[in-house]
């Protein structure tokens, strides 16, 4: 368990934020340029020290009254927007470097990292022929080989262009599954947050709007989130089965069972399901002659007025209205032909399932500690 609570100024902003994160997963700080995200980062690391702070990192307190942890001294990875590796050794070499740094037992080991990174083709390369994505990794892998209790990453993928965006997520999808360590991770792009968080800490100038787990976040009617253009629900599932010969999976989620594209793995294994609400339509029976896959059943909890006489509809999982949260973005004139109301068991149709699929590289379960 992460407690965080810092309060001062620096120059004319002034932060006040306090918040509580789970002692393992990722916990993304999000919020609009300049609310204070990476003002918190730096308090963490230690970087910043405001009047008055107070942290605990798994048991250990960090800072408190006067007792201020310097920041040598605390076990943190740190990953910033540009990776800062040093120009003149090799890949290899900047990865050793971090292991140099390691302090206490080596629980996080090297070949394990690398796998999970995907960097032993990258070893015996300079890093200035590195392109933007490969260097972040490198710098994830120099990060976590310091052996750190906690892993930072500030805005790591802001940098970098869409291709190479798309290219590093599914690596720290995986190291998101495979890490124990816990990861305070700060970006202002809600679907990358959406792909990579299990919790999410809301801010809003330099004050914690709310924090909690995502899925519940992103459709709180109280919250920003649902009222975004393009709001999505957050669901995680397990893997029923898979469909070669369809290139299809089926992965049950609390309230049904999804088809969802690609092979996600074996029976039982996680996924984290991102669905927007752009891609849900709602009609009051079971579609016939359909191309749709995802047709499910599911209770209307709410709605919410969207720009362009849109709304956006919440609705639970399940026959029973009782499972995963869902939203529907619909229009006003769809809303009254149909008569629907909150209390109401509609069936959802889904267009498209994003998710994030892990990457073809070799295992690294080692990671996660018992
Ligand atoms: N050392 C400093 N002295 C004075 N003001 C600062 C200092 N560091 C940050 N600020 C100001 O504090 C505010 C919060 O900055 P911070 O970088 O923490 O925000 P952020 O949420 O991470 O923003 P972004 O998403 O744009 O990176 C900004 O207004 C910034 O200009």
């Amino acid at each position: 368990m992460i407690a965080a609570a810092f309060r001062g100024r620096q120059g004319s902003f002034a932060l006040d934020a306090t918040f509580e994160a789970p002692g393992s997963g990722v916990t993304a700080l999000f919020g609009p340029s300049g609310c204070g995200k990476t003002t918190v980062l730096r308090c963490i690391a230690g970087l910043a020290r405001l009047p008055e702070g107070r942290l605990t990192v798994n048991g250990e307190t960090w800072q408190e009254g006067r007792h201020f942890v310097p920041p040598h001294r605390r076990a943190v990875g740190y990953v910033f927007q540009e990776a800062s590796l040093f120009p003149h050794l090799s890949v290899r070499s900047n990865l050793t470097f971090g292991l140099r740094r390691a302090k206490g037992d080596r629980r996080i080991r090297e070949e394990e990292v690398v796998a999970l990174l995907g960097i032993a083709p990258l070893f015996e390369r300079p890093t200035t022929m590195l392109s933007g994505g490969e260097r972040q990794r490198v710098a994830i892998g120099r990060a976590l080989l310091s052996q750190p209790q906690l892993l930072l990453m500030d805005e790591p993928l802001s940098a970098l262009d869409r291709f190479s965006k798309d290219d590093i997520l599914p690596y720290l999808e995986r190291l998101h599954a495979a890490l124990s360590i816990p990861v305070l991770y700060v970006s202002h792009d809600i679907a990358e947050v959406e792909r990579l968080a299990d919790t999410l800490v809301l801010m809003e100038a330099g004050r914690v709007r709310a924090a909690g787990p995502i899925a519940a976040m992103v459709s709180d009617p109280a919250l920003p989130l649902i009222h975004m253009p393009q709001p999505a629900a957050v669901i995680d599932g397990h893997v029923v089965s898979t469909d070669a010969r369809y290139g299809l999976s089926e992965v049950a989620v609390a309230g049904g069972r999804l088809i969802v594209p690609g092979d996600l793995g074996p029976p039982g294994a996680r996924q984290r399901l991102r669905i927007p609400a752009n891609d849900v339509s709602l009609g009051r029976n079971p579609p016939q002659d359909t191309t749709i896959l995802n047709a499910l059943p599911a209770r209307i909890v709410g709605v919410e007025p969207a720009a362009g006489h849109q709304m956006t509809v919440r609705l639970a999982l399940g026959p029973d209205g009782t499972g995963a949260a869902l939203l529907a973005r619909i229009s006003r004139l769809s809303w009254d032909r149909l008569a629907l109301e909150p209390g109401q068991i509609v069936v959802a149709r889904l267009k498209a399932v994003a998710l994030a699929e892990p990457p073809a590289v070799a295992d690294a379960g080692g990671l996660r500690q018992p």
